[in-house]
């Protein structure tokens, strides 16, 4: 049907069409409803009291070398490939992550809680620092490996103060409708998704800080 130039507010075709992603507060039973929709929503309050000092934990370990290039795949399959990701990355169970182990513990009460919620057998947390450098990104792709479903949701915590939309660095969300959303990777903010979602880290502007999450169950 026509719809004579006017905007109806309704797309016809969801293809490419941006979509708000859903809110949720930093419990996990609010948070499991908030999945329960599209598979992503955006956790206020998670992590407001840890974010100062994990901010400047990740920049002082990346400017002392800390951090190693991230890699795709697993096993021998595993290479750096900077086309398809261009950030470096440090283990949170790493004895020079101090802030980084107090949110590993957070996240581990967290996956205690969506277990019981979700009623997803999630095991195991494991968390990194990133680092993007201006310019890089991380191409389309899904968290959870093709040989193992051991990832089963995704969660990212942003540490980049007053950092502004034309900045880039979004991270885009791939919703199985074709629907996409974006997460502007702001201090503070954080998102968590179903790891089987198609997602990608736009290009930045300027150095983009995160702390990436998996929740997983057995291998
Ligand atoms: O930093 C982000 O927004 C997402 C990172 C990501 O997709 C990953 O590490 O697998
Ligand atoms: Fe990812």
């Amino acid at each position: 049907m026509a719809t004579h130039g006017y905007d109806t507010g309704v797309a016809e075709n969801n293809v490419n069409m941006q979509t708000a992603i859903a809110r949720s507060g930093p419990d996990s039973v609010a948070i499991a409803d908030a999945l329960c929709g599209s598979g992503a929503c955006i956790i206020d309050g998670l992590f407001a009291d840890l974010a100062d000092d994990l901010a400047a934990e990740s920049r002082l370990l990346q400017q002392r070398g800390a951090m190693q290039a991230a890699r795709v795949g697993r096993g021998s399959s595993q290479q750096e490939n900077l086309q398809l990701r261009g950030d470096s990355a440090l283990w949170l169970d790493d004895p020079a992550c101090i802030a980084g182990r107090q949110l590993l513990h957070r996240l581990e009460r967290l996956a205690e809680g969506l277990r019981e919620s979700l009623r997803l057998p999630i095991r195991s947390v494991e968390a990194h620092y990133a680092h993007y450098p201006a310019g890089a990104s991380y191409a389309r792709h899904r968290d959870r490996f093709r040989d193992s479903g051991s990832r089963l949701l995704s969660w990212v915590g942003y540490l980049n103060p007053d950092w502004r939309v034309d900045d880039g660095g979004q991270l885009r969300i791939h919703f199985e409708d074709g629907a996409s959303g974006d997460v502007l990777p702001t201090l503070g903010t954080s998102v968590c998704f179903l790891s089987e979602l198609e997602h990608e880290v736009l290009p930045a502007r300027l150095d983009r800080y995160s702390v990436a999450a998996w929740f997983r169950r057995d291998e």
